[in-house]
């Protein structure tokens, strides 16, 4: 099991992580084209499939289990008035999680995951960060080893996602201090922040960015904060040391680990991302990290719910990759 114990440790741990296997890859390409298709006919579905065979380390991989791990925190930017929900819907809403009855536990009963769901300290609110940094490197650290010892390493894919009131503006704070940019290029409604709302998270990120610029990754994931956020990346951490593809969510989830692509971009090529939120900031960080989503459908709920959906594309894609017969076996000359 990964775990860390200091922040500066996840700069040399890139040269300890596995990497993709390029022969199965290659393997499951000439696979993909000896099937009964037009080569490439399957567009992104044979991207995905040899995704996965390339991280599982075999030819035709299965998804016999699948994790969807859901972290919560709770943030002391609310202090600013940036979150039209009250702080408690976050303590609620895991409640919900746990009952079964919010839209992540439909989705993954729809796509066939195991959600567990994990609060971090939701009664002790991280440090407002237009005040100070969010989190202690101790606190950053323990919430990464949090995350990473969430995984399960019996699983042959992970999902993530996350609950926090008021994380849409630690989300826009992080993009803009990975990318470069200003609060405005990122912000959005959140969970639907009105003008004047939207004003002042534009206000708060702005005076975030003047007291912690300039600085690395994994600090500015301690400036900025969010234990779920932090949670988040050890998670795909986690996942990376066990050789388990990860499915990202939305805005949130995927500008939580733009503080792993800052230390290095490569600690997320095991990543794919399940969908572009409606958050309008998702699509920049898109673009910015070279990467696309798999499903664009206009949610903006965080929880994994987008990835979840996405868990059945890829099911799908591997069910082709694994269940096509080839021309041969078809009879067919091509
Ligand atoms: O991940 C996304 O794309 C996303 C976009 C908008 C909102 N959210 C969710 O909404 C919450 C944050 O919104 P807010 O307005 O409280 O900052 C948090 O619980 C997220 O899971 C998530
Ligand atoms: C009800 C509710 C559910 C959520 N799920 C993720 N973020 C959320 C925010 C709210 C407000």
């Amino acid at each position: 099991m990964l775990q860390v114990q200091s922040l500066a440790e996840i700069s040399t741990l890139i040269d300890r992580l596995p990497v993709a296997d390029e022969a199965i890859r290659a393997a499951a390409l000439a696979r993909q084209n000896s099937l009964t298709k037009p080569p490439g006919s399957l567009g992104r579905l044979e991207e995905l499939a040899l995704h996965w065979a390339a991280w599982r380390g075999t030819v035709q991989p299965t998804i016999k289990k699948a994790q969807a791990l859901c972290f919560a925190g709770n943030h002391g930017i609310c202090a600013q008035g940036v979150n039209p929900f009250p702080q408690e819907v976050t303590f609620l809403m895991v409640k919900n999680f746990e009952m079964g009855g919010a839209a992540i536990n439909q989705l993954c009963r729809a796509a066939g995951a195991d959600l567990q769901v994990i609060a971090l300290d939701l009664d002790h609110p991280t440090q407002d960060f237009t005040q100070g940094p969010a989190m202690t490197e101790a606190e950053t650290v323990a919430a990464l080893n949090t995350g990473a010892a969430a995984v399960d390493t019996t699983a042959d894919a992970l999902i993530i996602g996350e609950m926090g009131i008021g994380n849409s503006t630690i989300a826009a704070a992080l993009a803009a201090a990975v990318y470069g940019g200003t609060a405005k290029d990122y912000v959005g409604p959140g969970t639907g922040s009105d003008a004047a709302g939207i004003a002042r998270k534009i206000a708060a990120i702005d005076k975030g960015l003047a007291l912690h610029g300039g600085l690395g990754g994994m600090e500015t994931l301690a400036a900025l904060g969010g234990r779920e956020i932090a949670a988040m990346c050890g998670a795909v951490l986690g996942a990376r040391a066990a050789g388990i593809p990860v499915i990202l969510d939305g805005f949130i989830s995927t500008a939580a680990v733009s503080t792993l692509f800052k230390v290095d971009p490569r600690l997320l090529d095991h990543c794919v991302v399940g969908h572009t939120s409606a958050e309008p900031g998702h699509q920049k960080v898109l673009s910015t990290m070279g990467k696309r989503a798999l499903l664009q459908m206009e949610m903006r709920l965080g929880e994994g719910t987008g990835a979840a959906l996405a868990l059945g594309i890829v099911r799908a894609a591997l069910e082709c990759h694994n269940g096509m017969v080839t021309y041969a076996e078809a009879g067919i000359t091509a």
